[in-house]
């Protein structure tokens, strides 16, 4: 038999398009889970550090942090990508560490119904994670400079929490079950 289609399991799952960003500091998972996600729920699926100008990925990949400048015509490529799948109405994943509030804002402006999917994971297993991971840019030493910038998501934004330190297939199962309790 077959793959499954992409239209086939989002009826089988009988879920309405939903427009995720999966966010937090880097190596919390947001590329494990958001990918995950659109492969199970046959979402578009963009990875948010694609959209960074090269001179982004030039100064982390050297060891210093974005500023609030550095990141805004980032978060601008970020917003446009979420607005044309909400106009296209299918459901989207981007991953976007979305870090401060006011990126949030942006990402959400013009009254998108983005969802935030906030991965918390502990200092050490994330300092862990980032000295295995291979083939990315984003060095460990910039860890302590994304968490001091990061923003805990407050209850009254749209954001769903979970733990990064389950197994991703997990998480991605209690999302799925969250999203098909929500509608
Ligand atoms: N829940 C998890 N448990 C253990 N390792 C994980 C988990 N999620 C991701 N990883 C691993 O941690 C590293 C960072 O994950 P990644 O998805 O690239 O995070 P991010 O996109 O947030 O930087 C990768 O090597 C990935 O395989
Ligand atoms: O705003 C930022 O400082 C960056 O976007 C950063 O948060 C992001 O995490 C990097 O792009 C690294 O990529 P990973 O998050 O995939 O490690």
């Amino acid at each position: 038999m077959g793959a499954m289609t992409a239209s086939a399991a989002r009826v089988k799952m009988g879920l309405e398009p939903r427009f995720l960003v999966v966010m937090g500091v880097s190596g919390t998972g947001k590329t494990t889970i958001a990918t995950g996600l659109a492969t199970r729920l046959g979402w578009h699926f963009q990875e948010g550090d694609a959209l960074h100008p090269p001179a982004n990925v030039e100064k982390m990949s050297t060891g210093r942090p974005l500023t609030d400048a550095d990141r805004a015509p980032w978060l601008a490529l970020c917003h446009d990508w979420l607005r044309a799948q909400v106009e296209a109405g299918h459901g989207a994943v981007l991953t976007c560490s979305a870090l401060k509030r006011a990126y949030r804002e942006q990402l959400r402006a013009n009254g998108l119904p983005i969802e935030f999917v906030h991965i918390d994971t502990s200092a050490t297993e994330l300092a862990a994670r980032l000295e295995r991971r291979e083939g990315h840019f984003m060095p460990a030493s910039l860890l302590p400079s994304q968490l001091a910038t990061l923003e805990v998501p407050g209850d009254d934004e749209p954001v769903i929490r979970v733990s990064g330190e389950k197994h991703p297939d997990v998480v991605l199962e209690d999302l799925i079950r969250h999203f098909q309790t929500e509608g």
